[in-house]
This record gives structure tokens, sequence and C-alpha cells, in this order.
């Protein structure tokens, strides 16, 4: 284990940019530059994290959860302080919930890359000015190894449990095979070994959408007068992506081809469909930083749990972890068969688990009451009782 690094309040980056008060999330600054994998470094960068529960004196409590593309640190917990939002999964985190915090310490990160507190492009570079089109490439191994220097800091040698969905399963996968000794229990929600030629196509749609923005300007765009940057391609791409989280037949329930009240989609009106992704698209606009979106969207691009491991096989044999893998039956961007195949190729998982939803990929985030069934069945029955806090 590494030597404790520095910790501390630092202006948060990106869409918390300005005036944010801090709330309950704290900062790592990494002592070390962060190695990665495309090549070269990224000095000085920070983790912004949560935290809830105490740990215990054995260090044996600790869970880390890990967010989707777009979530952040702020797991559970009411908006306000910071945060534009409640906790994604609130109802999950809390005394006598899932992940019950009188037993267990919750940790979740901000993804390196991202503009939830996090260094990503919308942080200073080392020359003070913002990275923009500057900001590497970083890949889902990347922020793995940007969070165990977290875990390092805070004192936990091994995780009780690792749990994400979509670029958090990634994350979460990534962490079972890099440090398998590190990692107790994993729940793999919504997410795959490797990257699938139609995830990356989606993707690649959603970031030129973003570099054809007239004030993308290559990335450079955060120096720009209040309100100005890549906020219509930004909007696209969430339009694109949002279509891939919701199954067909859920759009087709709630919207069919009804206008959008008042409208008229012969006289410039819209469908009321198309009013929801634009309602979708403004709410992300607001929060989230398009070279963030970019760098991450390119991150799960590139998920491949076996390169440089002797390839997916051999890689995901690695892994010690008892795991759960859970996908969602609707999910048309992460289909069941990619969770099937992690499921049978990883020692220590059980059979397949499915979340029954209309919900599609975003499932995961919504089917809360079946997740948290799921976490309940991988963390031990009797967990570890709450102790004096060691922390
Ligand atoms: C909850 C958060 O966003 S936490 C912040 C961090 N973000 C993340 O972690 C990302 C994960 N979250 C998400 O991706 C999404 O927010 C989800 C998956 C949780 C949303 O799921 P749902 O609750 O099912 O929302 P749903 O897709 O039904 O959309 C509801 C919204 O659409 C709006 N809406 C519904 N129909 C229409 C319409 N015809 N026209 C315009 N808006 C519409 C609703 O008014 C509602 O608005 P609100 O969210 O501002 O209250
Ligand atoms: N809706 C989620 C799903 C991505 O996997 C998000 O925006 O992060």
């Amino acid at each position: 284990m590494s030597r404790p690094q520095a910790t501390g309040s630092l202006p948060a980056t990106g869409a918390w940019r300005e005036g944010s008060p801090a709330g309950r999330r704290r900062w790592l600054r990494l002592r070390e530059p962060l190695r990665l994998d495309a090549g070269g470094e990224l000095p000085a960068a920070s983790l912004a994290y949560e935290t809830w529960g105490s740990l215990n004196r054995d260090a044996s409590n600790a869970v880390l959860v890990l967010h989707a593309l777009t979530g952040d640190s702020h797991v559970a917990g009411p908006a306000g302080e910071g945060h534009p939002s409640p906790g994604w999964w609130d109802a999950l985190v809390g005394p006598g919930r899932a992940l019950d915090t009188d037993r267990w310490f919750v940790v979740a990160p901000n993804a390196i890359g991202g503009c939830q507190g996090s260094t990503g492009p919308a942080g200073a570079a080392p020359d003070g000015s913002p990275w923009g089109g500057r900001f590497p490439v970083i890949t889902v191994r990347d922020s793995v190894r940007a969070e165990a220097r977290l875990a390092d800091e805070l004192g936990v040698r091994s995780w009780a449990a690792v749990i994400g969905g979509s670029f958090g399963g990634m994350r979460a996968l990534e962490w079972a095979a890099t440090y398998p000794d590190r990692v107790s229990a994993a729940l793999l929600l919504s997410c795959c070994a490797v990257a699938s030629a139609e995830q990356i196509a989606w993707s690649s749609a959603q970031i030129q959408a973003i570099r054809a923005d007239p004030d993308w300007l290559g990335g450079h765009y955060h120096d720009l007068p209040a309100g100005r940057g890549p906020h219509a391609g930004l909007g696209v791409a969430r339009r694109i992506a949002h279509i891939t989280y919701r199954s067909p037949q859920e759009l087709q329930d709630r919207f069919g081809i009804d206008h959008q009240d008042g409208e008229n989609p012969w006289n410039g009106g819209r469908y009321s469909v198309e009013s929801y992704l634009d309602h979708h698209a403004d709410k992300l606009v607001r929060r989230f930083d398009a070279a963030s979106y970019v760098t991450l969207a390119q991150a799960m691009s590139g998920h491949d749990v076996g390169r440089g491991r002797g390839g997916e096989e051999a890689a995901l044999s690695r892994i010690r972890a008892r795991t759960c893998v859970a996908g969602v039956d609707s999910d048309r961007l992460f289909p069941l068969h990619q969770q099937r195949r992690l499921a049978e190729a990883i020692p220590g998982a059980g059979p397949l688990r499915t979340i029954t939803s209309l919900h599609g990929h975003d499932g995961f985030l919504i089917e809360t009451a079946q997740v948290a069934e799921l976490v309940r069945e991988l963390l031990p029955d009797r967990g570890p009782a709450r102790l004096q806090p060691s922390v």
C-alpha cells in the first residue's frame, strides 16, 4: 500500500466549477502523477469522493460504488449543497437499506476525466489554463488505478464489495481483474467484458455530434464567455444516448405517436417523445461538460478487460471475487448475452441474474428494489458490526 496522500478541499471543476459548496464531498489530490495506458501521465490529478458510514477497525467493511457515464459521487442524499439532484441510488444506501450504513462504509468517487469534482478536461492543467482539448485519453483501467490510490488513502486494503453499473460496472470488473486480492465481492450490473462494435458505434455518433458543434473548438471552449460551449452538440449526443438507454416498448407505451401538449409536428411542433428527449438533453447540458462526455465515452469504447492480459478469457479467470453478474432483460445497449458471458467466465460468479424492467439499460438505475435484493444476497449475511470509526 502506498503512503497516505493529501486530502482537502479544492475548487470543483467542470459543471460545478462556479461557487458550488463542497457538501460532503472531499477530494484526494494524487501525490504521484497517474501513469496512463495510452502513454504519458496525468500530473496533479484529484479525485472527488463521498463516503457514508464509518470504516471499522480492521477496515473490512468498505464498499466501493461506481457511477455510470454521467453519474457522480452523490450516490445517496438529497439535492442541494452542490448536488443538482438527489442521490442516484438513494434507495440503496442508508441505515437499514441494502447498503446499511450502520454496517458498511460506502465510498463513491467521481471518475477521473469526469466533471463533478474529479480532474477532467474542464479543470486546470499545470499551466493554470483549462485542459480542454489537451486532456489525455483515459481508459477504464486508468480510472481504476486512480481509485486504488483513493483506497490506499482511506486505509482500505480490500473492498468487501465493489459495485457498479454500465461504465461503473466496467470499472468494477477492472477492479476485480486488476486487483484480484483487493476485491472480496463484486456486483457487475449491465456491463460487458469488452465493448461491442455497436456500443462503439453509438458512442461514435454521440462524440461526432459534440465535435460538430461550432463551439467545440477542438475541445478548447472552456474560456468562452458564460453560456457558450458545445451545448447543442452535447444535447444531440444525449438524445441519441437516451434512446439507447430505454426500451422500444417503453417509448411506445409512454409516448406512441402523441403530440406534445399544444404542439403540432406538422406545424413546427414536437411529438411527445421529441419533447421528452429535449428535456433530457436540456437537463444534461446544464449539469455536464461536453469534453468530459467525450473523454468518458471514449474510455467506454476502449474497454477491454483482456487487453494486455492474454485476452478476455485469461483476464476473467484471474478474478477471485465472489461475483454476481446481472443485466436488464430489456437492455438493447448492453444486452444480456454480454453479462451471461461474464457470469460463465468468472470463476466465482453465480448464474446470471436478470433484472426485469421495461426501462432498458437505465433499469439498473431505476429498479432499485431488484438491485437491493442482489446487494443483500452478495454481502455476507452478518456483515461487520459497527465499531468505533478508525478514520
Ligand atoms: C437522478 C439523477 O439524475 S442523479 C444525477 C446523476 N445522474 C446520474 O447518475 C445519471 C443517471 N440518471 C439518469 O440517467 C436518469 O436521470 C434516470 C435514469 C434516473 C431517469 O429515469 P426516470 O426517473 O425513469 O426518468 P424518465 O426518463 O421517466 O424522465 C422523467 C423526466 O422526463 C420528463 N418528461 C416526461 N415526459 C415528458 C415530455 N413529454 N416532455 C418533456 N419532459 C417529459 C418528466 O417531467 C421528468 O422530468 P424531471 O426528471 O425533470 O422531473
Ligand atoms: N443514464 C445513465 C446510463 C448510462 O449508462 C447515465 O446517464 O449515466
